[in-house]
């Protein structure tokens, strides 16, 4: 991709007005000119002046926000994806709709914090915000790039930001995908990736939409990457979607339903009809208008509403060939036992939060980022009895320490000057006769957590600003990636709040120490139902267990994710996992001077790689040895030096 970027003020990319980021497609991204006249022109804005910054409550963001409430799940994982991605450079990631409103937003904890302006309910409209990425990307509705001093306001020269178009089913622009940083060490080759990373990303995520809208539909897709072609079919053949890729390809832009038969754009050959009933790889499509040919996929093909009659079978009619397609296994639930895993020691907690799921005892979930303490929570919560009223999340980490209070508690008439006129309702309040889920509760400011401790143990809540007493009935999940025990030692956590919260406390594995690591990444596998469907090959098994999985679970989600669009015919190898070909690191044990011993602490780690190498082969090993390179013999050597005999082994 190359991006043509058009200069206005002195930024970094001033030198190299064309990026070079490979030899494909060009982008040409916008002319921040035009948005500084219209800053200068139209709103009369000063640039030294301040810009008249503003956020939507909480309510109104749920607002905002319903619109896109059906697509949530796509839209964050999409966040999640470019956020995990780019996090390193410290970018954090946002989808904005056409009001330029912030709608959903990923940054890390630890990013600058003036990325908080950034968070949802922030409002980016170029009419308000100046030049920006996302409010000159609604107005221009192109890709747009604002280095530092590019921001109209000067207020703004610390951020820069790349945004691009999100387009719905019927490719009308919905929304904006942004990615900032503050950060004032992102060099010009950096920016350029991130470019790339950013518009390739906005483009997936118009497809994904395209995906969802089109859920009952087949779906054709040709060729790969952010130039996919995506054709929804009916019953009949006939092209009822095409996305942004298909109609450039195919010349239709301007055409709003472009409804046409698939065999007036294909050679209707009878080999590729017979492929198109019975195959998911349609293999010579030939375009009738070049004759150039293709391979394409079918994604999914068209389901029934009952009682909806059957499709018209093509013709001629199918044989019952057997299918080519890679089998996809079903999605199952997640229950309280597979999302804490076998391990008997985790299993033991497992029984002991079902015993006391509806007693309302608080529970503290405990372990690093990405193990599933949210997704645990939100299972709690559905399968106790109180899973038809609601269950309310509160990020503490996410809301700036000013807003917390309002947010949590909620604020009464007139509370404050900006309040809304009738007040706000908090989280508390919204989750009363459900569950309170308080993420990242380790970061809860002290004063915030006198209050909060009043209210838990009161029951009875009163919101700023106003007089009257409310009682409130919630059971209350919280949890953290800290260490509470030594925030609670230097006095930075309220030790009362602390055992009041600690009903029961449980601690999720990290992954790489899960001996179902493998069933996690084949129930992953099996639960996007959207997506082309894959299985993992034995090298793929063989990688995924001596990878160290910093990120836990949502890392292995989203390098699988990669891993599906990447792999051939449908079988993951270790290659399309990208991962690096390291031991993982590991935490040296210490020897009694204190030193770390590197060679315990190796073995240890070559131990468990052994052991859940064989787990994973069933015991078998020749498929192990091969798995972890080494020869049979050495393996068994190695069996015996670790005294892995209990383990099951086939010879
Ligand atoms: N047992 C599981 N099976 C399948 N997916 C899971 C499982 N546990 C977690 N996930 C997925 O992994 C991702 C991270 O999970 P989650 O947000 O619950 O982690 P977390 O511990 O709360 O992370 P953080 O501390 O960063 O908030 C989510 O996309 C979730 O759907």
């Amino acid at each position: 991709m190359v991006l043509r970027r058009n200069e206005h003020d002195g930024s970094a990319l001033r030198a190299s007005p064309e990026v070079v980021l490979s030899n494909s497609a060009a982008v040409d991204l916008v002319n921040l000119g035009g948005s500084w006249r219209r800053c200068q022109e139209r709103y009369r804005f000063d640039r030294g002046g301040k810009p008249y910054v503003t956020a939507l409550s909480a309510r109104e963001i749920g607002e905002q926000r319903e619109p896109f409430n059906g697509n949530l799940v796509t839209i964050q994982n999409e966040l999640e994806f470019v956020h995990s991605t780019l996090q390193a450079a410290s970018f954090c990631a946002s989808f904005s709709d056409m009001a330029g409103i912030i709608l959903h937003y990923q940054a890390d904890k630890s990013a600058d914090p003036y990325l908080e302006i950034e968070r949802p309910g922030a409002i980016w409209a170029e009419g308000v915000a100046g030049t920006n990425g996302v409010g000159t990307c609604v107005v221009e509705r192109r890709p747009t790039m604002v280095i530092g001093r590019d921001h109209f306001f000067r207020e703004y020269a610390s951020l820069s930001c790349i945004a691009a178009p999100v387009l719905s089913a019927e490719t009308e622009m919905i929304g904006v995908l942004n990615v900032t940083t503050a950060n004032p060490d992102v060099t010009t080759e950096t920016f350029s990736l991130v470019a790339n990373i950013a518009i390739r990303t906005a483009e997936r995520l118009s497809n994904q939409l395209f995906l969802d809208r089109f859920r009952q539909n087949t779906i054709l897709k040709i060729g790969n990457g952010d130039r996919t072609i995506l054709l929804a079919l009916d019953g009949d053949q006939r092209i009822v979607g095409a996305n942004r890729g298909a109609r450039d390809c195919f010349g239709w832009r301007g055409d709003a339903r472009p409804e046409r038969d698939l065999w007036s754009i294909f050679e209707r050959d009878k080999g590729v009809i017979d492929g198109f009933a019975s195959a998911d790889h349609l293999k010579g499509l030939r375009r009738l208008d070049n004759h150039l040919t293709c391979d394409a996929t079918i994604l999914h093909r068209e389901r029934k509403a009952p009682g909806h009659p059957a499709a018209k079978p093509p013709s001629p009619l199918p044989k019952p060939e057997k299918r080519l397609s890679v089998a996809r296994p079903r999605a199952e639930a997640l229950t309280i036992e597979k999302c804490l895993g076998p391990d008997p020691k985790m299993q033991a907690q497992a029984r002991l939060l079902r015993r006391v799921a509806g007693s309302s005892l608080p529970i503290l979930l405990l372990g690093e980022t990405g193990v599933g303490k949210d997704t645990l929570a939100k299972v709690l919560h559905s399968q106790g009895e109180r899973r038809d009223k609601p269950f309310v999340a509160f990020n503490c980490a996410a809301v700036p320490e000013s807003l917390i209070d309002s947010e949590l508690f909620g604020y009464g008439v007139g509370a404050f000057t900006g309040a809304k006129r009738e007040g706000n309702i908090g989280r508390l309040q919204q989750a009363d006769g459900g569950t309170l889920f308080l993420d990242e509760i380790g970061d809860m400011p002290l004063s915030l957590q006198t209050r909060l401790l009043r209210v838990l143990e009161s029951g009875e809540i009163s919101p700023l600003g106003s007089a009257k007493l409310e009682h409130i009935n919630v059971d209350v999940i919280a949890a953290t990636n800290n260490d509470v025990g030594k925030a609670v030692a230097e006095g930075r956590f309220r030790q009362d709040l602390y055992y009041r919260l600690a009903g029961v406390v449980v601690e999720l594995q990290p992954l790489r120490e899960r001996p179902d690591l493998v069933d996690i990444a084949h129930a992953l596998l099996a639960s996007e139902a959207d997506a082309p469907p894959a299985r993992l090959g034995d090298d793929a098994m063989a990688a995924l267990v001596r990878h160290p999985w910093p990120g836990n679970v949502r890392e292995l989600k989203f390098v699988l994710r990669r891993a599906r669009h990447v792999c051939e015919n449908g079988v993951i190898t270790a290659q399309d996992l990208f991962l690096p070909s390291k031991l993982p690191p590991v935490s040296p044990t210490r020897t009694t001077d204190g030193a770390p011993d590197l060679d315990l602490s190796l073995q240890d780690a070559e131990c468990k790689v052994i052991v859940k190498t064989l787990a994973v082969f069933g015991g078998d090993v020749n498929k192990a040895a091969q798995a972890l390179n080494m020869s049979r013999a050495t393996l068994y050597r190695k069996i015996r030096l670790h005294k892995l005999g209990s383990q099951k082994v086939i010879n």
